[in-house]
Order: C-alpha cells, then sequence, then structure tokens
C-alpha cells in the first residue's frame, strides 16, 4: 500500500483525518470520451482499455456496465493481482497486456510522470495517446452508459434524463453511508470514528430494506445506475464487511428484502460471472495489513446469490 511521491513509490497507509476517520482522495483523471469535434477521446472500437481489480468495488462497477452496454469486444480489460501490498496493484506474471510493466503505478507514471498520489483502479486507458483516460468509476460508468452507443447500437439507459436528479441523490446517500460507509467502519482508526460510521451505515441499511419492501429498485419501478452501484457493496457484505470491516450489527441475509433485491441484480444477464468471491475475499483479508496483520482469509460464508427471487411475485402482483 502507498502513493507516488516526486515521482517514486512511497509505501504508506490510508489516509485519516485527526479525529480517526477515513479519507478517500479524490480521482485526479477525469477525462470523458464523446464524438464532439474537439474532444481527444473519441469512441473508437479497439482503442480502450479498463484496468480494474475484481475486489474494489468501484472496478467492480465498471465492469459491470462494460457487460451490460455490450461493449466487451469494444473494450478490452485486464485484472491485476488480489492482493495489494508493498508495491500497490501489481500486474503479477500474466504480467500488463499492453506495455509489461509490473506495477500499477508504472502506469500512472507513463501516462503522466508528474503524477502525485493514490494509484487507484479502475483505470480507464487510451492506448492512442497511452494515457488515462479517467480513474473515477462514477464518471467510467456513465461514459460506458451512452459515449458507444453508436458502435454497440445498445440504447439501454441507466441514467435517464428524467430521473437523473433523483438518481444523483440516492447516490449521494448510499456513498457515503454504504458504499464508502464500510470502508469509514473498516478503516476507522478511533472507536467513536467507527461507531459513528457502523450507526450510519445500519440506520441506512434499515431504510434501504423498508424501502424494498414496497418497491423493486431504489428508484421505484426503473432499474438504474444507482442500483448497480449498491449491487457492488452488498454482494460483499456478508462474505467481507461483516467481518473484516466490523460490521457486524446483522448479516446482511438477515435483511429479507435486500437479500431478494440482491439475488435479482445478480441473476441478469453478464452479472455473475462479474464476482469472484475467492479473490474478493483473498484481497482483502490478505492486503490490509492494519486490520488482518495474520492475513489469513476467512473460509466462509457459502453465497447464495443463485436462490430463487420473490422480486417478480411481489411486483407483478401489486400492480395487477
Ligand atoms: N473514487 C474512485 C475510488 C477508487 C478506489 O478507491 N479504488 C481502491 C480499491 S477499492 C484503490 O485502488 N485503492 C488503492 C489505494 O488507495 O492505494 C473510484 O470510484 O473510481
Amino acid at each position: 500500500m502507498g502513493l507516488i511521491v516526486n515521482g517514486k513509490w512511497v509505501q504508506q497507509w490510508y489516509d485519516e483525518d485527526s479525529k480517526g476517520n477515513f479519507k478517500r482522495p479524490d480521482s485526479r483523471f477525469r477525462n470523458t470520451i464523446s464524438t464532439d469535434s474537439n474532444n481527444v477521446y473519441q469512441p473508437e472500437a479497439g482503442r480502450y482499455h479498463l484496468y480494474i481489480s475484481l475486489a474494489c468495488p468501484w472496478a467492480h462497477r465498471t465492469l459491470i456496465f462494460r457487460n451490460l452496454k455490450g461493449l466487451e469486444d469494444i473494450i478490452s480489460v485486464s485484472v491485476v493481482e488480489p492482493e495489494m501490498l508493498e508495491n500497490g496493484w501489481t500486474f503479477g506474471d500474466k504480467g500488463d497486456p499492453l506495455y509489461n510493466l509490473d506495477y500499477a503505478y508504472q502506469l500512472y507514471l507513463k501516462a503522466d510522470k508528474t503524477y502525485e498520489g493514490r494509484v487507484t483502479v479502475p483505470i480507464l486507458w487510451d492506448k492512442k495517446t497511452q494515457s488515462i483516460v479517467n480513474n473515477e468509476s462514477s464518471e467510467i460508468i456513465r461514459l460506458f452508459n451512452t459515449a458507444f452507443n453508436d458502435l454497440t447500437q445498445n440504447t439501454d439507459d441507466y441514467y435517464p434524463e428524467a430521473l437523473r436528479s433523483d438518481i444523483d441523490n440516492i447516490n449521494d446517500k448510499i456513498y457515503n453511508s454504504i458504499n464508502n460507509g464500510v470502508y469509514r467502519c473498516g478503516f476507522a482508526t478511533t472507536q467513536s470514528a467507527y461507531e459513528t460510521a457502523f450507526d450510519d451505515l445500519f440506520e441506512n441499511l434499515d431504510w434501504l430494506e423498508n424501502t424494498l419492501a414496497t418497491q423493486r429498485y431504489l428508484l421505484d419501478d426503473t432499474l438504474t445506475e444507482a442500483d448497480w452501484r449498491l449491487f457492488v457493496t452488498l454482494i460483499r457484505f456478508d462474505s467481507v464487511y461483516h467481518g473484516h470491516f466490523k460490521c457486524n450489527r446483522n448479516k446482511l441475509s438477515e435483511f429479507h428484502h435486500i437479500s431478494h433485491y440482491l439475488r435479482e441484480l445478480y441473476q441478469v444477464p453478464g452479472i455473475a460471472e462479474t464476482v469472484d468471491m475467492e479473490y474478493i475475499k483473498t484481497h482483502y483479508y490478505a492486503s490490509h495489513t492494519l486490520v488482518n496483520p495474520s492475513l489469513i482469509v476467512a473460509k466462509g460464508p457459502k453465497p447464495q446469490f443463485d436462490l430463487p427471487h420473490e422480486r417478480d411475485s411481489i411486483f407483478i402482483k401489486e400492480k395487477l
């Protein structure tokens, strides 16, 4: 674990404030892909490459959108090693498919030799200019949602115009309390920072359980980006966050409606293959040396996301 300082990789644990609250830094590469004539990054098949970790929930969002939007033949993808230790994300024996680099930080320096800061995934890379287009998942999924539609003819829209402000509002609520909330629990370094994050997380999971009792998705009957952003945290909850990050007031499987909602999303075509629970567990348990110094990977639980769900029957019945 570390960051780039003065063009060099330096080992360092995550940042926190004076009260022991975990601080996630802002992403630095924020370009877009569009047919705008003055935009450097045009939608082209084979031009872009996505570097991800299957463990990282933010990277997971981008892999999901690549599948949902039929971009598998347009944007290539590669997966870093599950463990993230002294050198940060590493490419391992398989190597970096583009430049045969060893570490993701070398890619950041290749894109910008003056880059300073954390080296995070996902990374959307441009093979043509040999630079990073964007390393912020919330923006990459929106690019994937529309930028390549003319190439794929896939016009499925997970951020429809009419729902944008509602999606943005719900994303903010869920990001702070749930997506980043589990990290605020796991990486807190004081009891009070942990307890504040924990209470906030479970208050919002209670709200979610009640919400999903009466509506199928976060934005009523429309499956949107907001659901996929939430999904990546829910799917990791019982296997990782409950134990490793001490989010243990309840298991997610004890929330009836959330569990059925989670199964429904998992069973959408193209999604199950984006989830590799053994890789996910290996990353968290065997990378966070401060949280789990033995690096022993928890053996359970056995995921049950393939079980039937009742979302069709409940919500169709309601509409009759
Ligand atoms: N805001 C970024 C966050 C990405 C992020 O924090 N990724 C984590 C993995 S889950 C990472 O690469 N961390 C490495 C580090 O901070 O050193 C996004 O959504 O893309």
